[in-house]
C-alpha cells in the first residue's frame, strides 16, 4: 500500500510498475483504489498495489486500510519539503515492513530534500530507501520488487493465505 502526501506521485508510481506507463495529467485519487502485477520473485507471486488518496479528507478511511496491509511504501517527493515531514509522522505508527521513496528524482533542479537526510531517516527506523522517478521510471521496478522479496522473507516464504484481510467497501460510480 502506498501512502504519502497528496501529489507526491503515488499514482504513477502504481502506474509505472503495472503498466509501465506514464501520464503528466494529475487526476487526485479518490479514497482508495487498486492494481495487480505478477512478478517473479523466486516463483510467481501476485501483487495487490493499493492506492491511497493523499488528500486530508480521506485520512480517517485510508488509516483503516493501511491497517491491514502486509506491506508500506511511504512516498514524498523530493521538491516538497512539506511532504517529507509528513512521511516522519507516518512513520511513527507504522508497524509492518515498510520502503521510503523519495519521487520525482527526475526534478533535480528543483530538489529540496538531499538524498542524505532521507538516507539518515531510512537508517535510523532499519527500513531500505530509494529515489524513484516513474516518469524516467528510475528505481520503479527495484522498489516494488525489493519490497515484495522482504515480505515473502518474513512471512517465512508463504506466497497466500495471509491474515491480514482488507476491510471490504463496496463503491459505485
Ligand atoms: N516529473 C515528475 N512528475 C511526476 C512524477 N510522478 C508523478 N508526477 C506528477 O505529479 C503529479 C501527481 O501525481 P499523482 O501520481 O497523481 O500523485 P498522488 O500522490 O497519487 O496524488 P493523490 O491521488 O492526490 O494522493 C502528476 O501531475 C504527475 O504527472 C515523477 O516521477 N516525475
Amino acid at each position: 500500500m502506498l501512502i504519502g502526501d497528496s501529489g507526491v506521485g503515488k499514482t504513477c508510481l502504481i502506474i509505472r510498475f503495472v503498466e509501465d506507463n506514464f501520464n503528466n495529467t494529475y487526476i487526485s485519487t479518490i479514497v482508495i483504489d487498486f492494481k495487480i502485477r505478477s512478478v517473479d520473485i523466486e516463483g510467481k507471486i501476485k501483487l495487490q498495489v493499493w492506492d491511497t488518496a493523499g488528500q486530508e479528507r480521506f485520512k480517517t478511511i485510508t488509516t483503516a486500510y493501511y491497517r491491514g496491509a502486509m506491506g508500506i511504501i511511504l512516498v514524498y517527493d523530493i521538491t516538497d519539503e512539506k511532504s517529507f515531514e509528513n512521511i516522519q509522522n507516518w512513520m511513527k505508527s507504522i508497524k509492518v515492513e515498510c520502503l521510503l521513496l523519495g519521487n520525482k528524482c527526475d526534478m533535480e533542479a528543483k530538489r529540496k530534500v538531499q538524498k542524505e537526510q532521507a538516507d539518515k531517516l531510512a537508517r535510523g527506523h532499519g527500513i531500505r530507501f530509494f529515489e524513484t522517478s516513474s516518469k524516467s521510471s528510475m528505481n520503479v521496478d527495484e522498489a516494488f520488487s525489493s519490497l515484495a522479496r522482504d515480505i515473502l522473507l518474513k512471512s517465512g516464504g508463504q506466497k497466500s493465505g495471509n491474515s491480514n484481510k482488507l476491510p471490504s467497501t463496496e463503491l459505485k460510480t
